[in-house]
């Protein structure tokens, strides 16, 4: 309980010993200045009144007022008469030369405005006081003659005063025990390890010194073979720790079990509950009372999240719709219905970004289907593209016709980002896509989706769309939530973003480049993704967590043991610009990993965002299309392809830059995405490349690829046709790379992955070494030519 009590009280006072004061740099640097020049002074008054204080001393019995007024009077002290009254009133009439250490607190609290924290200035106080009035006494009881033959009173008045109290109550023999039983008091209860050393210094003098962090780790304490009071020892070194030290405690666990000893104070007891915290450190049900949680923003603690201002406005001129063209719409789209015979009681408009929708409500016994049929007339009268017909507008009742604005907005990711709605939301990983066509701003969280497919034909908005949602995440997360794996096969859209490596990016091990370009390193990146992806749900089986939310949050509440491999997890985005390249190039080598990741990545934190030009059939794959529910699609050229992706027309009747639409599952939403240009993302990227950043981006677990493997299995009388020609490429060149030869023979990498392992089945090329080239094992023609010629025969 007594123990309890004081972990409160520890804690309460942590939070009130950081006042959040003069959080002005310029104030504190003043003030930094101000307290280092006082200590100077002080401690120059003090020195010079060792030598200067008797010529000075009968001046400095007039009150304070009087001695500075009157400029008659001269002091010898060498900083003036206020240095000399202080000294005077501190050291003479005060403590004595204890008062040196009231210097010690002047310093202290200039360092504190410099920026550096040695200690607490509250317990310094404290100590200093206790400190100073007990050497006060002491040295007044030690030097109570000097009195007569000096101006210097060691111990000051209050020193002198106290101690010819004490003597005269308790005799000298008295008084000495107090000061000793008193120095003896403050000690043990001052400092942490008071009691350890006594005892080792008085009883265990021949035992090796025992390293206190190490004390719960001591095998000793887990066979139980140490005595009774070794146990009592390190029973006691672990509540003095647990007691006093204000740090996070380095072995959570331990502590929290500590913490569950209520009123249980024989030592035995302690040890053996300690024991077996250590056995069932994986029962993460204990609901004791808490540390400090864990706050995996401390590595980089300073971090500054992204301002406002590094975006632009992008205010686009007389975009706004004028009542004229809203009026002359709507009369054409009447006029167009009832050439049709289509009679139609209400209309009413809400003007988006860029397109407005009209909303009608035809007269009763007007076939729905009918007004679908004729969307093309209503385009062909209002001589304007994109036009889409919504009928009927999902839980409405009403049609809507979707009309292209003649000037459309631009909407500027610095207004989707400044709103209420993105800036209250709390989702996981919030993205900000951009506005609906009732001007509402678009958020959704990437957790939920889970993984997100971005089509589009080329020039439509894609690359700005990605941007945005990078851009939004870069907004709300700190790096030691987030991680992006970025593949570029293209190599320009993503490099902006190579900056940010060691804060925001997640990389293999042997990769040189952030972001990842080469087919084999996407590969081997993703394969790579599949290891973390299974090792992160071993983590969660562990600890008997359903998902990484609530993984990170019993691992924050420090209920997983870091020695037992648990870590803060980051979520993980992948994003792969132009997906097709890879498909054309790698086929299933990458589509299996992709659809892998996607079935199962959702719990754990691995999301991906895949983009592509291309949106066929041979590319948007059923098993990927099975595996991406969230897709959007910005415009396309055809039907066909906006059926590829959405499952419906509608994404080839966009009108360009931005204009898009996002289907989830059954929902269609069309949405202007945030505009959000190269300058601005560079400028946002130079923030956060300035802040301080971890040592490297977050390494991925190393893939080894499994070829080698493969080679027992590759059969030399099926060789490819190019066997021959490969191996004296590679023989030549002296260069076993698989994209060699997929480049010099424009092949496909499978088919050149297949002739690699024919070559090293036939003893041309070594094994398989992670991203090291193959080894080439035959050096020259002649013996290639050899070595052919028996495979042949
Ligand atoms: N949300 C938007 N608002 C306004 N204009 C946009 C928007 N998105 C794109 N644009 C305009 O369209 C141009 C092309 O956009 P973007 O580069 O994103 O196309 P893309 O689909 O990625 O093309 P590619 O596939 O060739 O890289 C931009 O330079 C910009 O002028």
């Amino acid at each position: 309980m007594a123990k309890n009590k004081k972990l409160n009280t520890k804690s309460k006072k942590k939070i009130i010993t950081k006042p959040k004061f003069l959080a002005d740099e310029r104030t504190k640097f003043l003030f930094g200045i101000s307290f280092s020049l006082l200590s100077i002074y002080i401690g120059l008054a003090f020195v010079s009144f060792f030598f200067t204080g008797g010529a000075d001393q009968s001046k400095l019995d007039m009150k304070w007022l009087e001695l500075i007024t009157n400029s008659q009077i001269r002091v010898e002290n060498w900083t003036g008469k206020t240095g000399a009254y202080i000294s005077n009133l501190l050291i003479n009439k005060g403590f004595g030369i204890a008062s040196f250490s009231f210097l010690y607190i002047l310093i202290l609290i200039s360092l504190r405005f410099w920026g550096i924290k040695i200690q607490s200035i509250r317990k310094t106080v404290l100590y200093t006081l206790i400190f100073s009035i007990w050497t006060s006494i002491f040295m007044a009881f030690v030097f109570i003659d000097s009195t007569n033959d000096s101006f210097l009173y060691l111990g000051g008045a209050h020193g002198y005063f106290m101690s010819e109290w004490l003597i005269s109550a308790i005799g000298n023999i008295g008084t000495l025990f107090i000061l000793i039983l008193s120095a003896l008091s403050f000690i043990t209860f001052g400092f942490q390890n008071s009691t350890k050393f006594f005892n080792k210094l008085f009883k265990h003098k021949n035992k090796p010194e025992k390293n206190q962090e190490t004390v719960a780790n001591d095998s000793n304490l887990k066979n139980g073979s140490v005595n009774e009071s070794e146990k009592k020892e390190e029973a006691e070194d672990l509540t003095a720790e647990i007691i006093l030290s204000p740090e996070p405690l380095s072995n959570p666990i331990e502590t929290l079990q500590e913490d569950s000893l209520k009123g249980k104070n024989t030592e035995t007891d302690l040890e053996l509950k300690i024991e077996n915290a250590k056995n069932k450190e994986e029962t993460v049900k204990i609901s004791h009372e808490p540390l400090h949680d864990f706050d995996p923003t401390l590595d980089l603690s300073h971090y500054k999240y992204p301002p406002l201002q590094l975006l632009a406005e992008h205010q686009a001129n007389n975009s706004a719709v004028s009542k004229e063209e809203l009026e002359s719409n709507k009369n054409k789209i009447v006029e167009t219905l009832r050439h049709y015979k289509i009679e139609i009681t209400q209309i009413k408009a809400t003007i988006g970004p860029t397109v407005t929708l009209y909303e009608i409500v035809p007269a009763p016994g007007i076939r729905i289907s009918k007004i679908k049929n004729l969307e093309d007339d209503i385009a062909l009268n209002l001589a304007a593209l994109g036009i889409r017909i919504i009928a009927p507008i999902p839980g409405k009742g009403t049609i809507g016709i979707e009309v292209p604005n003649r000037a459309p907005e631009i909407v500027s990711m610095k207004s989707i980002i400044a709103s209420k709605i993105f800036q209250e939301s709390k989702y996981a990983l919030p993205v900000a896509l951009g506005r609906t066509i009732s001007n509402e701003t678009y958020t959704l969280d990437l957790t939920k989706m889970p993984h997100l497919l971005v089509a589009g034909a080329t020039g439509q908005g894609k690359s700005v769309g990605l941007n945005a949602i990078i851009t939004s995440l870069l907004y709300k997360k700190h790096p030691s939530q987030l991680k992006f794996v970025l593949i570029d096969p293209k190599k320009v859209e993503l490099s902006i973003y190579s900056t940010i490596e060691k804060h925001f990016l997640a990389k293999l091990p042997d990769a040189e480049e952030p972001i990842i370009t080469d087919i084999h390193k996407v590969i081997a990146t993703l394969n790579s993704l599949c290891v973390e992806m299974d090792s992160r749900y071993d983590l969660l089986k562990k600890a008997h967590a359903r998902n990484l939310k609530e993984y990170n949050t019993k691992f924050v509440k420090r209920k997983l043991n870091p020695e037992n491999g648990h870590r803060y997890l980051p979520y993980i985005v992948v994003i792969i610009d132009e997906f097709a390249d890879l498909i054309m190039t790698a086929g299933k080598e990458v589509e299996a990993p992709i659809a892998r990741i996607a079935q199962l990545a959702r719990a754990i934190g691995i999301h991906m965002i895949i983009a592509t030009q291309r949106p066929s059939t041979n590319i948007i794959t059923g098993v990927i299309k099975a595996n991406f529910p969230a897709r959007i699609a910005f415009k396309v050229a055809s039907m066909i392809d906006s059926r590829t992706i959405l499952d419906s027309p509608g994404a080839n009747q966009l009108i360009g830059r931005g204009d898009m639409l996002i289907s989830l599952g059954s929902d269609l939403v069309r949405i202007q995405c945030a505009f959000v240009d190269t300058p601005e993302v560079e400028a946002i990227t130079e923030f956060i490349q300035k802040q301080q950043s971890y040592p490297s981006a977050l390494l991925l677990p190393e893939f080894v690829g499994e070829s080698s493997e493969n080679t027992a299995e590759v059969d030399l009388q099926k060789r490819d046709i190019l066997f021959e020609d490969a191996a004296r490429l590679v023989v030549g060149s002296q260069q076993g790379s698989t994209s060699g030869i997929q480049r010099r023979f424009s092949i496909g990498y499978n088919r050149a992955g297949r002739i690699v392992d024919q070559l090293e089945a036939a003893g041309i090329v070594g094994p398989f070494e992670g991203s090291k080239a193959r080894q080439v094992l035959i050096h020259d023609e002649f013996s290639l030519e050899k070595l052919l010629n028996e495979i042949m025969a």
